[in-house]
C-alpha cells in the first residue's frame, strides 16, 4: 500500500530508540533496522542511537547489538560487511529519561546534524507509557522537535480511552499530529495491506462485498505459545487491550471500510475511523450475550505438556483474560445485519491469523438429487503464516455417472506465487517512519475512537463476578466460544473444513 505520494528518503536520520537495551529493541527493530540496511534502504547517513539507563558505551552495546541479531536474523541473511556497517552507524547514550541532569548526554550527539538541512530525527518510544511525556518534554527543552522530528509510540495507546487520551495530549503538546507516528504492527504485515489491494484493485469481490451476499466474517488471532516472561504487563493489560481494540479491530476495519477515492495518507484512515464510529456499541445486556473470556490451563501443545497461566504467571491471583470471542456488528448501509465474530487467545491449538468472509448459501437448491451438497462459499485470507487466499467453491466431481458434488478450493499461497520471503511488518513500518509515510500508522481519532467501542467491554467484565472461563492450553478456546456462533446457526471455520 503506496501513499499516492511517495515520500523521498532524506540524505541523514538519526533512529533514536529509547529503551535500546529492552526486548522490543533488541529483538524487532534492530533486525528490521539491519535487514534494510541491507538492501541499501537506510539513508547513507544514519545514525541509530540506542538510550538507556545501563553503563553502556558504543562498543559495549555494538556487542549486545550484534549478539541480538545473531539471534533474531536468520544465519543466511547475516553479511559480515552489512552488519559491520550497521554496527558503526550504532551508539548507546546513558540516561534516566526522568533525570533532567542526564539528557545533555543526548543533545551533544543530536546537534551533530544541525549541518543537514533535510536530516530526520525518529523518537521511537520503546519504553513504558508513563515515560512519554517527560521524554517528550525533555526533547522540546534540548530543541529537538521541529518539523523534520518524528516520535513512535508503540501500542497500546493507554489501557482505557481516558489515559489514552491522557498520553495523546502529552505527546500532543509537543508534536503535531502529522510527527506522530502510532504503530500497530499488523499494519505492517504483507497480508494486511495486501487486503486493501485485493478489495480494491479488482472488480470480482465488491459487488459481494456486503450484506446481500456475505453471511458473516470472521477474525481469528490464535497463538500457541503462552505469556511467556510478559506476564507482568500482560496480567494488567489481558487479549481485550493487548490484541482485540487493535490488532483485531484494525484487520475488522480493512474487510469493513468503504473504498477511499485514493490511498493516501489520510483518506485510509477517515475511512477505518467511519467503520470504528459505526460499530454498534455493546450495552451491558450485550456484553454478557455476545462476549466470551477465557484463561488457559494445563494442556498440550503439539503433544508437548504446556503449563497454565497461573504457572507462567508464577502465582494464582492473575486477573487477565488470554482469550476473547465476541460479535460485533457494523452499523452502515454495507454491513447491516452481518455478524462479526472476532476472536483472539494465547496457548492455543495453532498459530493462526485469518479472516474468513463466509457468503450466503445459494438462495436455491439446483441438485437436490445430487450426492454431496452445496457448502457457502468462503474466501479465506491467511494472514500468517503460510501467508495466502483460499477461495472456497462447489463443483462436480468428474465422472460419468450422476453429478455428485464436492468441496474445493482455488489457493493463492504468496510464496509460491512471489518466489520470495515476506519482511516483517517492522521493516516495511520502520522505513515509513524515516520517509514520512504514516498511512499505515494509527491517527488519534482511530485509537480512541476504539477505545470507545472497548470500554463498555472492560467495564462490564470489571463489574462481573464472573470469572474468565477455562480452557486447556492446545485448544481452540472455552466452549463458549463455540456456543457464541452455534446460538446463531454457524460455527467457527476451523482448518479442516
Ligand atoms: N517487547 C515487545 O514485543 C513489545 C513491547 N511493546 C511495548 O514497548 C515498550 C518496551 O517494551 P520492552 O522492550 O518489552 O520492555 P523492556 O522492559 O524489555 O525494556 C525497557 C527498556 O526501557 C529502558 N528504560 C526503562 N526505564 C528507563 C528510564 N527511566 N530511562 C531510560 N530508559 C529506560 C530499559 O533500559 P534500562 O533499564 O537499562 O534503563 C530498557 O531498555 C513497552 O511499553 C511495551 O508495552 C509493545 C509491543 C511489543
Ligand atoms: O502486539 C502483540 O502482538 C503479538 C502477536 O503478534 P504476531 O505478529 O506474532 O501475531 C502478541 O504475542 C503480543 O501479546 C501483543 O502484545
Amino acid at each position: 500500500m503506496q501513499s499516492s505520494t511517495p515520500s523521498a528518503l532524506p540524505a541523514a536520520c538519526d533512529f533514536t530508540v529509547f529503551g535500546g537495551t529492552g526486548d522490543l529493541a533488541l529483538r524487532k527493530l534492530l533486525p528490521a533496522l539491519y535487514l534494510r540496511d541491507r538492501d541499501g534502504h537506510l539513508p547513507d547517513d544514519t545514525r541509530i542511537i540506542g538510550v538507556s539507563r545501563s553503563e553502556l558505551d558504543d562498543a559495549e552495546y555494538r556487542d549486545d547489538v550484534r549478539a541480538a541479531l545473531a539471534e533474531h536474523v536468520d544465519a543466511d541473511r547475516l553479511d559480515p560487511d552489512v552488519l559491520d556497517r550497521l554496527l558503526r552507524r550504532v551508539h548507546h547514550v546513558r540516561l534516566d529519561a526522568t533525570a533532567p541532569e542526564d539528557w545533555h548526554r543526548l543533545h551533544g550527539l543530536l546537534k551533530d546534524r544541525d549541518a543537514y538541512d533535510d536530516a530526520v530525527r525518529v523518537f521511537y518510544l520503546a519504553v513504558g507509557p508513563s515515560l512519554f511525556d517527560p521524554i517528550c518534554r525533555r526533547l522540546e527543552e534540548i530543541g529537538v522537535t521541529d518539523a523534520g522530528s518524528r516520535v513512535v509510540m508503540e501500542k497500546p495507546v493507554g489501557h482505557d480511552l481516558a489515559s489514552a487520551r491522557s498520553i495523546n495530549d502529552a505527546v500532543g503538546r509537543v508534536f503535531e499530529e502529522s510527527q506522530i507516528f502510532r504503530i500497530d504492527h499488523y499494519l505492517g504485515k504483507e497480508s494486511v495491506q495486501n487486503l486493501l489491494v485485493t478489495r480494491f484493485a479488482n472488480t470480482f469481490l465488491e459487488p459481494l462485498w456486503n450484506s446481500r451476499w456475505v453471511d458473516h466474517v470472521q477474525i481469528t488471532v490464535a497463538e500457541s505459545l503462552g505469556v511467556g516472561d510478559r506476564g507482568g504487563y500482560y496480567d494488567q493489560s489481558g487479549a481485550l487491550r493487548d490484541m482485540v481494540q487493535n490488532h483485531l479491530l484494525q484487520l475488522l476495519c480493512l474487510v469493513a471500510m468503504e473504498p477511499p477515492t485514493y490511498v493516501g495518507r489520510e483518506t485510509v484512515r477517515d475511512e477505518k475511523l467511519k467503520v470504528l464510529q459505526a460499530l454498534r456499541p455493546l450495552t451491558p445486556a450485550d456484553v454478557e450475550r455476545d462476549t466470551v473470556r477465557g484463561r488457559y490451563g494445563a494442556g498440550l501443545v503439539d503433544g508437548v505438556p504446556a503449563a497454565s497461566y497461573a504457572d507462567d504467571l508464577g502465582h494464582a491471583d492473575g486477573r487477565a483474560e488470554t482469550f476473547v470471542a465476541l460479535r460485533a456488528e457494523v452499523q452502515n448501509w454495507r454491513w447491516a445485519g452481518v455478524p462479526f465474530y472476532l476472536r483472539t487467545g494465547k496457548r492455543m491449538d495453532r498459530r493462526t491469523s485469518e479472516i474468513v468472509v463466509v457468503f450466503k448459501e445459494p438462495p436455491h437448491a439446483m441438485f437436490p438429487h445430487s450426492e454431496g451438497g452445496t457448502t457457502a462459499n468462503r474466501l479465506h485470507i491467511q494472514v500468517q503464516p503460510d501467508e495466502g487466499m483460499r477461495l472456497h467453491l462447489t463443483a462436480k466431481e468428474p465422472g460419468p455417472g450422476g453429478i455428485r458434488l464436492r468441496p474445493v478450493s482455488l489457493d493463492l499461497s504468496y510464496a509460491t506465487a512471489f518466489d520470495q520471503a515476506s519482511p516483517d511488518a517492522y521493516e516495511r513500518l520502520l522505513m515509513d517512519v524515516i520517509r514520512g509515510n504514516p498511512t499505515l500508522f494509527m491517527r488519534r481519532d482511530e485509537v480512541e475512537a476504539a477505545w470507545s467501542w472497548v470500554e463498555p467491554i472492560l467495564t462490564a467484565w470489571a463489574a462481573s463476578p464472573a470469572r474468565p472461563k477455562s480452557y486447556p492450553a492446545g485448544t481452540s478456546g472455552p466452549i463458549a466460544a463455540a456456543m457464541l456462533l452455534e446460538r446463531d446457526g454457524r460455527t467457527w471455520q476451523e482448518p479442516d473444513q
